[in-house]
């Protein structure tokens, strides 16, 4: 489970995150859904510990992200936006590197390698090196890595951005395989069809700040309108975020 309270984010005369609060149960996919600025990125860093807030606390299972980070860090499983990987390591190595790093080894390690490359269907690019990878093959080693441990939570920034239908398909496929072995998957995106896809609760953050928090039958309720279209309107004050 993990806990946002009044975190609060400044760069400089940006005010990138103001008092976000929010829950994300276990069992349950959050989405954080917002237009872009409106400071998802920041909220998720800082819940992955890798911005420290300027106000405000995260937990992860209980642990504060800022007094104990290490063991936050061991209970996550992060997708950054960045997806950042090594161009001379293979799919399968950068997936047995951050294994290695979170302390697993021998045939535990090769067993859960071999799952996700089963798991993220990668046969076809697990021993290419990744320099020279599409988007969406790109992702699917980020997400080896981030699940390499088999994380409780799992935080993904923006999954499904630039992956054509096919790819998307499988991402939503996976989170609900996570979602029902128990765990608290957290994505954000700037598009309500794909929160509306797959999300059981929808945290709505425009301008840094949460301004509608619940399921999209509670969201649509709220407003007053019919579609989550018209309802994600409302609560945004305006039609960014409609359209990729
Ligand atoms: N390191 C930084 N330095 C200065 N400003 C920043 C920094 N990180 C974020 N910001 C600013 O904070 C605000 C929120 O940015 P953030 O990346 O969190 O938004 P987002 O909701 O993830 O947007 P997007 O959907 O475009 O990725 C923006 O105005 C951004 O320019």
């Amino acid at each position: 489970m993990i806990e946002a309270r009044n975190l609060h984010k400044r760069f400089g005369s940006v005010t990138a995150v103001h008092d976000v609060t929010f829950t994300a149960e276990d069992g349950v996919i959050t989405g954080l859904l917002g237009p872009n600025g409106a400071g998802k990125t920041t909220t998720l860093r800082m819940l992955y510990t890798l911005v420290r807030p300027d106000g405000g606390t995260a937990t992860v299972d209980g642990v504060d992200v800022a007094k104990q980070p290490e063991v936050a860090r061991r209970a996550l499983g992060v997708l950054p936006d960045a997806r950042g990987l090594y161009p001379r390591l293979t799919a399968r190595e950068h997936a047995r590197y951050f294994g290695e790093l979170h302390g697993l080894s021998g045939a535990v390690l090769d067993a859960r390698v071999e799952e996700l490359v089963e798991l993220l269907d990668m046969k076809d690019i697990a021993d290419r090196r990744t320099e020279g990878f599409s988007q969406g093959e790109r992702v699917k080693v980020a997400l080896a890595r981030a699940l390499v441990h088999g994380p409780r939570n799992v935080l993904l920034d923006e999954p499904t951005n630039g992956l054509d239908v096919m790819a998307t398909r499988s991402v939503r496929t996976l989170l609900r395989k996570l979602k029902a072995q128990g765990c608290c998957v957290v994505f954000s995106s700037h598009v309500m069809q794909e929160v509306a896809a797959l999300c059981d609760r929808i945290v709505v953050v425009a301008r840094g700040r949460v301004v509608a928090d619940g399921t999209a039958d509670a969201l649509r309720a709220s407003t007053g309108k019919d579609s989550l279209e018209e309802a994600f309107v409302s609560v945004i004050g305006s039609e960014q975020g409609l359209r990729e």
